[in-house]
């Protein structure tokens, strides 16, 4: 790379997409975006933000439809659509990616990364795991209430410049970045949250976190799944601090009541991440034989609700 500021792509510029490509439009990166639904709505204004940042609006310098393709490909193509089965990710990508490129995931759940590292084996893949509150509320208009923070490291482990690069991009736009060597432990982690809480908030019809957690049985219940997920982990490899139960149940606590991202796709009608965020997790505890009866239960009761 020059000392040009570098080419950032972003595929599926939806609450995501949009938040990061406005960090590094700030950062002085050319951001473009590949959009579908709302991409009358981001030609006409571009992405509109409400955010404690301040004024994070921005228009990508080249804005495309599914389907178009480039002129010339990115040095970062920055993939943020939701993981749902049945969409190829790998050809989602294949179109904007060049020799060099790298290939960022700003994605939910575990074990989402091998499609496209097989299907793109010469290209570095940055995984990253966002803790923020953003959502869209009309086409190209989007509220971030919250927090911001990636967690960033290459697949399937290790750390290196093309990571260096971009999170100092990241950090250059105002946002707090923790480069890890062991990004699949990360992804561990964060699991130990969404895993219980996301499905359960569809099962409980879009609830809040105050809600699971206040409702009698709901906080055990929480916690016992938890530790499922923790269980997993370790038998694949990932030894988990027990202690992991008590700060995310205390920090959810500390947090307003709060509706995750799988909560608004079952209150707006639109697919969940159930693979991605529990499925995943069940089929590597079953690979180890370590028994997960309530995931498993919530997973069963998911995939008829479907
Ligand atoms: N929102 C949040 O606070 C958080 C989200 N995450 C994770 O981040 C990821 C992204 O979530 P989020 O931004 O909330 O999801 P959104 O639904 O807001 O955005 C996904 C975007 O991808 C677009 N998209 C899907 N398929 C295509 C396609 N073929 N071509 C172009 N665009 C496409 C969608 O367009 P269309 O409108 O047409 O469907 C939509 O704009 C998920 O894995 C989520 O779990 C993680 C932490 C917090
Ligand atoms: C952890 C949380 C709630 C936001 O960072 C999330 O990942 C989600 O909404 O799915």
């Amino acid at each position: 790379m020059s000392n040009l500021k570098p080419h950032a792509l972003i595929i599926g510029a939806g609450a995501i997409g949009s938040f990061y490509g406005a960090i590094l439009k700030r950062a002085g990166c050319t951001v473009s975006a590949v959009v579908r639904s709302e991409y009358d709505a981001v030609k006409a204004h571009g992405f509109r933000f409400e955010s404690p940042l301040g004024d994070i609006s921005w228009k990508p310098d080249h804005l495309y439809k599914d389907g178009d393709r480039p002129d010339s490909t990115p040095d970062y193509v920055i993939l943020a659509t939701k993981v749902l089965p049945g969409s190829d990710r790998a050809g989602l990508v294949r179109p904007w990616v060049g020799e060099g490129t790298n290939i960022v995931l700003i994605q939910n759940g575990l074990d989402i990364e091998r499609e496209l590292a097989d299907a793109f084996p010469d290209n570095p893949i940055i995984s990253c795991l966002a803790f923020i509150a953003v959502s869209r509320v009309a086409p190209g208009e989007i509220k971030h209430n919250a927090y911001g923070r990636l967690v960033m490291g290459r697949y399937p482990s290790g750390l290196d410049d093309h990571c260096q690069a971009l999170s100092d991009l990241f950090v250059e736009g105002g946002i707090d970045i923790k480069l890890t060597e062991e990004v699949v432990r990360e992804r561990w982690l964060k699991c130990v949250w969404n895993t219980p809480f996301n499905p359960l908030s569809v099962l409980a019809n879009g609830a809040d976190t105050y809600t699971m957690l206040d409702t009698p049985g709901g906080e055990k219940l929480v916690r016992e799944m938890m530790q499922e997920v923790i269980d997993a982990a370790k038998a694949d490899g990932y030894a988990l601090p027990p202690e992991i139960i008590d700060s995310n149940i205390d920090g959810t606590r500390k947090m307003p009541a709060y509706k995750n991202s799988m909560a608004l796709d079952y209150l707006n009608d639109r697919p969940i991440e159930l693979d991605a965020i529990l499925g995943n997790v069940v089929a590597i505890a079953r690979k180890h034989g370590v028994p997960v009866p309530r995931l498993e239960t919530m997973l069963a009761a998911l995939r008829m609700r479907a």
